[in-house]
């Protein structure tokens, strides 16, 4: 069975307050693009999980989130059987683009299809978010609102269809230094969730853009000052807008126009400012709303 994991980028993400368990509590704007993983998963004879990968720094052993998907099902409803998934991985890892978690999203997906389990989407999201925060979302797809840590989900009209350039710079952010270096309760920028979410009804890609915002660039682009070059480059080359997506380092730009946006890609390419670059589209579910 072979199954498509793909990436997201935030729209929008604001921090409302850090918890009294450390963990910060969240707005964010999500959003589907064409950018994926592929995975191949098969029932072995043999029972176990074993993950092969085309990336060699990925683990394949317990701490690979699909392992860790695949077992948590597996357990459940003691499949006897095993499995194996070979995981060719195209998102960027690390990268601020819930790329292990759509992993996850898609094997929970294929091991419930391939054992009959019956499970609803519903109910392998309330599964899901035991192996992490993103997990029921990328099960979910689309365009969406994510609260509490990013678990608590409402499902939004499709953003309009226009393209994505990706921009990722060869450094390495770690989710937990953002965190740990983000003054939660005294944050003086807020980007603007509620607006986004009518410009989202109102299906407008311009103010969608206008009301881009990411309070978690405030800790990166004083310690990355590429993010910043990047997504100036993006706006130079005509991005209706361009910013981080996540914790980063990943930047991307949306474009209302193909040949804007292959003009745009071509350049960052040229301007060695990212190692992975790549043009794409925004996804949503069947397209619930053109
Ligand atoms: C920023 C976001 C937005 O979707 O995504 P990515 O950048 O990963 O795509 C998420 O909040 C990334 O959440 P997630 O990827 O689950 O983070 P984890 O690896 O579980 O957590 C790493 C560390 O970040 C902090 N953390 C994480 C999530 C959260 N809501 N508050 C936190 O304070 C915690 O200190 C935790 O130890
Ligand atoms: N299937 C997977 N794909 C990518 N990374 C994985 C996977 N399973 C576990 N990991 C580990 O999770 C970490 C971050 O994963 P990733 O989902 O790519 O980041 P992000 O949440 O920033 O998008 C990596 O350091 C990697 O070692």
């Amino acid at each position: 069975m072979r199954l498509r994991a793909l990436a997201k980028i935030n729209l929008g993400l604001d921090v409302l307050r850090k918890r009294e368990d450390g963990y910060h509590e969240l707005r964010m704007i999500m959003q589907t693009i064409n950018m994926y993983d592929q995975l191949d998963i098969e029932i072995s004879k043999t029972p176990g999980i074993k993950i092969t990968t085309n990336l060699p720094f990925i683990p394949v052993n317990e701490s690979n989130l699909v392992y860790k998907a695949a077992k948590l099902l597996m357990d459940e409803f003691q499949v006897e059987q095993g499995i194996t998934v070979d995981l060719q991985k195209f998102i960027p890892v690390a990268a601020g683009m819930a790329g292990g978690s759509s992993d996850a999203a898609a094997t929970m997906i294929g091991v419930n299809r391939l054992f009959g389990l019956g499970l609803s989407v519903k109910e392998l999201m309330e599964r899901g978010v035991k192996i992490g925060a993103d997990v029921p979302y990328c099960l979910l797809r689309g365009t969406a609102l994510a609260e509490g840590i990013g678990d608590k989900l409402r499902a939004l009209p499709a953003c309009p269809d226009c393209y994505v350039l990706i921009g990722k710079p060869a450094i390495s952010v770690s989710t937990k230094f953002v965190y740990e270096n983000l003054h939660a309760n005294e944050l003086e920028y807020h980007p603007e969730i509620d607006k986004m979410l009518d410009a989202i009804q109102w299906h407008n890609l311009n103010k969608i853009a206008d009301c881009m915002g990411n309070v978690l660039e405030t800790v990166t682009i004083p310690h990355y000052p590429v993010i910043q070059k990047i997504k100036d480059h993006m706006k130079e080359h005509g991005a209706l807008n361009a910013m981080m997506s996540g914790s980063g380092p990943t930047v991307f730009g949306l474009f209302d126009d193909k040949a804007t946006a292959e003009n745009a890609c071509e350049a960052l390419r040229e301007s060695r400012l990212a190692r992975t670059v790549f043009l794409t589209t925004v996804f949503n579910n069947g397209g619930r709303r053109k």
